[in-house]
């Protein structure tokens, strides 16, 4: 059963609209960020890690976003070129904004943290201006992310474009993806978030992230029943709650949830799990496979990616996610 009606005959399969950032990933991990000399440098922003995950596999995807003039705008848009992503609707900011950067800190595979450089960032700077109705009514989906609404204009950008995508029938995901340092103040995420996925088919996001939406509404328990059902009553289809290495729930509208075990893996950072989880799930439902099916897929590449040193450039193709299963199925079968 297709839980997700995606429109035939469109140019483009995906477009994700938000954060081009830079990562910064500490090379000499096991130690504090203090103590970090050396880092390498990757293309990163959640969003981002989801569109090039997403072209990883096939998937024909694009970008709406915002990067600055400078070198480290023009080496986001490059990467992407070279990623056979479509960068025609990335603009070019001309206010002096920077490119984010998210230094990584890897202490321990258990504990890993972010420290982000965010004043004055180009990507939100997009504008509704930036946004274009053609492009999203060219693409059978669209991946909205929870960043680019912290701020405006990059807020009523992400807006418009819900608007253009429910207008065309663009099948929307919503990747909640909180960051608390990009809010300035606590009460808005949840008011923005709720706004947003109002009007989402699928929404995907940890407990917490969850639990941050109905912080005002209520959910004694955090029931990720109550949750599913409380966006089923809005235009959800589809809600992936999240719980980390516990693995996963999709609920359905129809009345069904389906567990997602994780595959165990040695893990070097845990952070990249959820952008490689969510461009993997995306890919098998745009396949038209079963929930548990994408499920896997998406639980499949997390394991992957989190295995590696960077998101993007560790973002698995399908003949890896697949061999990698096959390889998790063996050693299930071999181990007393
Ligand atoms: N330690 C782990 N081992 C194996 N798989 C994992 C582990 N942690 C997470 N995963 C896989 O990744 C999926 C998403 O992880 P998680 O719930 O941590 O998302 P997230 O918090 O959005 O990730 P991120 O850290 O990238 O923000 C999980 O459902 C699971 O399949
Ligand atoms: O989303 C970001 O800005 C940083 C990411 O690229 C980072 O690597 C991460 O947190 C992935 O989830």
């Amino acid at each position: 059963m297709n839980h997700i009606q995606f429109p035939a005959d469109r140019k483009m399969d995906f477009i994700a609209i938000g954060r081009l950032c830079i990562d910064l990933n500490a090379n000499e991990i096991n130690r504090p960020m203090e103590e970090t000399r050396t880092f390498t440098k990757y293309v990163g922003g959640s969003p981002a890690n989801i569109a090039i995950g997403a072209a990883r596999l096939g998937v024909k995807s694009g970008f709406i976003g915002k990067v600055s003039n400078d070198q480290m705008g023009r080496f986001i848009t490059q990467y992407l070129t070279d990623h056979q992503i479509d960068t025609t609707n990335i603009s070019v900011d001309r206010t002096g904004a920077v490119t984010g950067l998210a230094f990584t800190e890897i202490k321990s595979p258990e504990e890993c943290s972010i420290l982000m450089y965010r004043d004055n960032v180009a990507d939100l700077k997009l504008a509704p201006g930036d946004v274009s109705e053609e492009y999203i009514k060219q693409s059978k989906a669209l991946l909205i992310s929870g960043t680019a609404l912290s701020a405006s204009p990059s807020r009523e950008a992400v807006f418009l474009a819900l608007e253009y995508a429910r207008k065309h029938s663009t099948v929307v995901f919503f990747d909640l993806d909180y960051r608390p340092y990009s809010w300035a103040y606590t009460t808005d995420p949840a008011i923005y978030y709720s706004l947003a996925a109002e009007k989402c088919d699928v929404i995907i996001g940890t407990r917490e992230e969850f639990d941050m939406m109905e912080q005002f509404t209520g959910n004694p328990g955090s029931n990720d029943e109550v949750t599913a059902n409380k966006w089923f009553g809005c235009n959800a289809k589809i809600v992936v709650i999240k719980h980390g290495s516990n693995g996963s729930f999709a609920y359905t509208k129809t009345g069904q949830v389906f567990k997602g075990s994780i595959f165990k893996t040695k893990v070097l950072k845990t952070f990249g799990a959820g952008d490689s989880y969510a461009s993997a799930f995306i890919y098998g439902l745009m396949q038209g496979w079963s929930i548990v099916r994408a499920m896997e897929f998406g639980s499949a590449s997390a394991s992957i990616v989190i295995s590696k040193h960077s998101c993007s450039d560790a973002m698995p193709t399908v003949e890896e996610i697949v061999e990698f299963i096959a390889g998790s199925r063996k050693e299930e079968q071999i181990s007393p």
